[in-house]
């Protein structure tokens, strides 16, 4: 039963201490970053969407920070998990978009879920709800490390999705952005050093100096492995298949605009690839309301 967009957008501006006008209701502070994508050799016996059949293709990249506060240090933990949302402009005019934050797993399998959880902390009843979803207890209890870098750190998509080939073979599985730097991991006395926004001065350094680059892997299930609760982690022994190269090229220019005109939404999807979870197009109509309310406001 699908929730009610405004719901989960009130419990959200509840639980960050209110809403920015203009702002994402999560993930509210990021930084746009521009790429390419250039399909492995494999990707297109995965599935015959465009971007994996032949490339480069232009990608736009958001990295960002997880809470709804625009304004928040960048060093701060409450600012895990650190996001970062593609969207592959493809040669026929359309896009298609992957939205990954820095942990394999999420708390909740639905998004039913997803608002009863952001409601008990806005009620600060989140030890109650926590104590009733050991998923929800498990992800919270996790690390949230600082990173040094957007760049080197690792996303997943978390949920699940089919892929077809030309010749109809169906693949199962979940995306991840390995870095090919490897991670970087900040103490907490080196983040509490940090500038608010040292993470955008960091990339803009760093491209400066040249491209970084992410290896697009899916994570492949086998039989018995669920696709519809992100919560379960599948095991890292699973096959990876590397579908490709995202290389970050620049900063985006025009920050402002685009932050505001940009809508990352993963069920946005070309032949050859769909939801296998559920929650992708449960998804939709809240990231859309979220966008609806920002493009509306004086940010
Ligand atoms: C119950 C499921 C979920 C709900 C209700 C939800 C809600 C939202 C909302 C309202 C936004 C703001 C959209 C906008 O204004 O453009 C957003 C953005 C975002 N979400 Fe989710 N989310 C869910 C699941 C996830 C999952 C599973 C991930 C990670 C894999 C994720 C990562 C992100 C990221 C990275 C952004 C920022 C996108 C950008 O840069 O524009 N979310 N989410």
């Amino acid at each position: 039963q699908p929730v009610d967009p405004q719901a989960t957008l009130d419990a959200l501006d509840q639980a960050f201490g209110g809403h920015q006008p203009g702002a994402r209701a999560v993930h509210a502070k990021g930084l746009v970053v521009e790429g390419t994508f250039v399909p492995s050799p494999d990707a297109a016996g995965v599935s015959r969407a465009p971007h994996f059949q032949a490339g480069p293709t232009p990608v736009t990249i958001r990295f960002s920070n997880f809470t709804g506060v625009p304004t928040q240090a960048d060093g701060d933990a409450m600012a895990s998990p650190r996001g970062m949302a593609l969207k592959f402009h493809l040669a026929d005019g359309t896009d298609t978009d992957i939205v990954a934050h820095s942990v394999d797993g999420f708390p909740v399998a639905t998004t039913a879920d997803f608002l009863a959880m952001v409601q008990a902390a806005a009620a600060r009843t989140l030890p109650t709800f926590l104590a009733g979803h050991p998923a929800a207890r498990a992800f919270e209890a996790l690390p949230k490390p600082v990173p040094a870098s957007y760049a080197p750190l690792g996303y997943f998509a978390v949920n699940a999705f089919r892929f077809a080939n030309a010749q109809g073979q169906v693949t199962t599985g979940r995306y991840r952005l390995m870095p090919e730097a490897g991670q970087a991991l900040l103490t907490p006395a080196e983040a509490a050093d940090r500038a608010a926004d040292y993470l955008t001065a960091e990339m803009a350094r760093r491209l400066a100096q040249g491209p970084a680059r992410f290896r697009l892997m899916l994570q492949v299930a086998e039989t018995g492995d669920r696709v519809d609760d992100a919560t379960v982690a599948w095991p890292e022994a699973r096959r990876q298949v590397d579908l490709g190269t995202l290389t970050l090229t620049g900063i985006a220019s025009d920050q402002d605009f685009q932050q505001r005109t940009l809508l990352f939404l993963p069920g946005r999807l070309p032949a050859g690839i769909e939801p296998a979870d559920p929650m992708v197009d449960a998804r939709t109509p809240i990231y859309g309301a979220s966008f609806r309310r920002r493009l509306g406001e004086d940010g």
